[in-house]
């Protein structure tokens, strides 16, 4: 982009999160209001951001992200893929509650048709917090975005000093600042005194690579994440079905195995065109064939994705096809 000082341009779009959050007391780190400081406030307490890159914000939404939904990810995906489309937008900050930050991520990582960096942050500390991490988060996150080794590396997301790929994050712990990783497949590179360094990157499909686009979406297909358990009834499957899900993603409790129960009402649910993905509830490795019931039921395998991950994938999926070979394709994939 041309402007003076040579510096990139870099947008900062707010959603909300304890990152832009005010707690009643400065040793208060939780009982806070999530998403109550707008993005100026934000930009504010961090100057030093004007040295990287030149900044402009935009507040998207003002929410716990708790309560993310499908819709904000379309008004996001969209604004994002205008800003990217002008050459005087080099790179994407989102700040962003951590609870569906990797949800978010990787949404976008599908959707997203651009190799300029889109990077997220957020805090584990409210902004009125002693030892706030907000602040040198969102420094970092903006040193990333306007660093050309983030071009092409997919949606990012950088937190206490580490930068994470969009499909293999997730959040670790309940509280801790060091709780954004990917416990298996590993971060990509660090921040290393403000400096970006990246070791690796992904082999999966991402942003411009992708196939999927929210162009003409005003919603996106209902799809349901079924959390298995010993003694499971299988009710919560029928419940999905009634409700007229079009996915189902199961959790299942190792190499995606299913109770009983539950198989029935799942088997029920694919021969009425209902697409069941098996995924795990463990958090690590990745589903494969295992019983040939759920060959014969036509369940698809969820390779290593989340089962909140394999939800978007699959409802990103039945935008284009209902087709369970081509659908599977994508698994392996993205
Ligand atoms: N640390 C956080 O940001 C948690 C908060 N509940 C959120 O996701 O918005």
């Amino acid at each position: 982009a041309e402007t003076a000082n040579k510096l990139p341009n870099i947008k900062i779009l707010a959603t909300g999160g304890t990152i832009a959050g005010s707690a009643a007391s400065a040793t208060a780190t939780t009982g806070y209001k999530a998403g109550a400081l707008g993005i100026d406030v934000l930009i504010n307490a961090v100057p030093e951001v004007k040295q990287y890159a030149n900044v402009s914000g935009e507040q998207i939404c003002s929410i716990d992200s708790k309560d993310m939904t499908n819709e904000i990810w379309l008004t996001l995906a969209k604004r994002i893929n205008v800003l990217l489309a002008d050459d005087s937008v080099d790179g994407i900050v989102i700040t962003h509650g951590t609870d569906t930050l990797e949800e978010t991520a990787y949404f976008l990582n599908l959707t997203v048709k651009s190799n300029k960096p889109v990077v997220l942050v957020g805090s584990m500390r409210p902004a009125t917090a002693i030892s706030a991490d907000g602040p040198m988060n969102l420094l970092n996150a903006v040193r990333v975005a306007a660093n050309k080794a983030a071009v092409g590396k997919g949606v990012l997301v950088a937190m206490n000093d580490e930068i994470n790929g969009a499909r293999d994050v997730t959040k670790t712990n309940t509280t801790s600042v060091s709780t954004f990783k990917a416990p298996e497949l590993g971060f990509l590179g660090y921040i290393n005194d403000g400096k970006p360094e990246f070791y690796r990157e992904s082999t999966r499909r991402h942003t411009a690579d992708s196939e999927f686009t929210t162009k003409n979406l005003s919603q996106l297909p209902y799809v349901k994440v079924i959390y298995g358990h010993a003694d499971d009834d299988g009710i919560f499957v029928d419940a999905a079905v009634a409700a007229g899900a079009k996915g189902i993603i199961y959790a299942g409790t190792g190499n995606g195995s299913i109770h009983k129960n539950a198989e029935a009402a799942l088997a029920k649910a694919t021969a009425k065109g209902i697409v069941v993905v098996r995924s795990s509830r463990v958090g690590n490795g990745t589903v494969i064939d295992a019983e040939q019931s759920y060959i014969d039921e036509h369940f698809l395998n969820g390779d290593s994705l989340s089962p909140q991950k394999a939800r978007i994938l699959l409802s990103l999926a039945l935008t284009k096809t209902s087709n369970l070979a081509e659908i599977q394709k994508m698994f392996n994939e993205y």
